[in-house]
């Protein structure tokens, strides 16, 4: 018999607290990229950052407790092009490269993130 004892990688890379970090970095950088900062003027960052832990902890296997909109609604009128999806995703890589995120949890982010393109890619 073999027994998966495989922790969920929230929690192998710190849980809540690494959760909160990357995501808190992640908006400091959309904003402070001139490519991503406008399609954040007149967003409640906070609000957005809370739906944004909350999806991350789901992707990374912790608890579900996301509330947010479904992403193709979230996104829908912001004409988001492929180039611009892949910066905010190179801005998400890099943070998690920068907290020493494993590099199998880094697939995984990856592979989510192509996974949910078409969802939010409109132009
Ligand atoms: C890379 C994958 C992405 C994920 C996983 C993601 C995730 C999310 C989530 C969870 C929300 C909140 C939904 C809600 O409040 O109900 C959101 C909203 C938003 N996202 Fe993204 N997003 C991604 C890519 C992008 C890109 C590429 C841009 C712009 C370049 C962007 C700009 C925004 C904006 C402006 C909002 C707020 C929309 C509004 O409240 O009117 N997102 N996103």
């Amino acid at each position: 018999m073999s027994v998966d004892v495989t922790p969920p990688m929230f929690e192998e890379i710190g849980g809540s607290e690494a959760v909160e970090e990357a995501v808190r970095r992640f908006y400091e950088r959309l904003l402070a990229d001139p490519q991503t900062a406008e399609f954040f003027d007149g967003i409640d960052i906070e609000v957005l950052r809370q739906h944004q832990v909350a999806l991350l902890t789901t992707v990374l296997g912790g608890p579900d407790a996301y509330s947010g909109r479904e992403l193709s609604q979230a996104h829908a009128h912001l004409s988001i092009t492929s180039d611009d999806y892949a910066r905010v995703g190179a801005h998400l890589i890099a943070v998690l490269v920068e907290l020493g995120v494993p590099e199998h949890v880094i697939t995984h982010v990856n592979e989510t993130l192509t996974a949910v393109a078409p969802d939010i890619i409109t132009a």
